[in-house]
């Protein structure tokens, strides 16, 4: 048997993993995973929120043009206080990251866009972790591991720093990169339906 659906292509537009792992998660494969390569910086005074839902947006936009289908798109930080932590460039900055966070509530915003046809929909999804006051030696440990390259704020909440995080109050999916179900509702809209429905 071919392929019996009328279903739109689905582009991932992340470099991601963890992205393709959760959308996998919920019955999703994309046909293209094409990484949009965009200009991460966030502009003077930018409100946090605003800067993680234009960088999905724009990342979506970036591809629109050349790529046909329903693109799907997401940006995630932490942010502590009125500090953006993106992704640490090293060791030490990763350090610095998770000083800042040690003994504190932090946010994680993820923000998801849909493109398909000339429209995009995207959704901000907040989520509050509070960390448990971390040793210096708990944070070189932790540094050591590496896992926190690539990772928004220093740290993965779905390795061992799940042992860091003692509260929280949101979506889990949304911290490890892609909210689940506000993305099952965006791609449903776009014609793309998962395995849970
Ligand atoms: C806070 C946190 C972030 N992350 C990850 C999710 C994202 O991959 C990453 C934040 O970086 P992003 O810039 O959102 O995404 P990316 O560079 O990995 O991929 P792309 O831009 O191509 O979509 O941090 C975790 O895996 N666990 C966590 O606990």
């Amino acid at each position: 048997m071919g392929d019996m659906t009328d279903a739109p292509q689905l582009v991932l537009g992340s470099a991601s993993p963890r992205r393709l792992e959760l959308l996998a998660q919920i019955g999703i494969t994309p046909q293209k995973i094409i990484p949009a390569d965009i200009d991460e910086t966030p502009r003077p005074n930018e409100a946090a929120r605003d800067y993680v839902r234009r960088m999905a947006r724009e990342k979506a936009q970036k591809l629109r043009p050349a790529t046909d289908g329903v693109i799907l798109s997401a940006d995630t930080v932490v942010v502590a206080g009125r500090r953006i932590l993106g992704k640490p460039a090293d060791p030490a900055e990763a350090a610095r990251f998770l000083h800042l966070l040690s003994g504190r509530r932090h946010k994680v915003m993820t923000a998801v866009a849909v493109a398909a046809g000339d429209r995009l929909h995207e959704r901000l999804v907040e989520t509050t972790i509070r960390f448990a006051p971390l040793s210096d030696q708990q944070i070189k440990d932790y540094v050591a591991s590496g896992e926190w390259q690539g990772k928004a704020g220093g740290y993965a909440i779905q390795g061992r720093a799940g042992a860091f995080a003692i509260w929280m109050q949101g979506s889990f999916s949304a911290v490890v990169g892609l909210p689940l179900a506000e993305t099952a509702v965006l791609l449903k809209h776009a014609g793309i339906k998962g395995q849970t429905e």
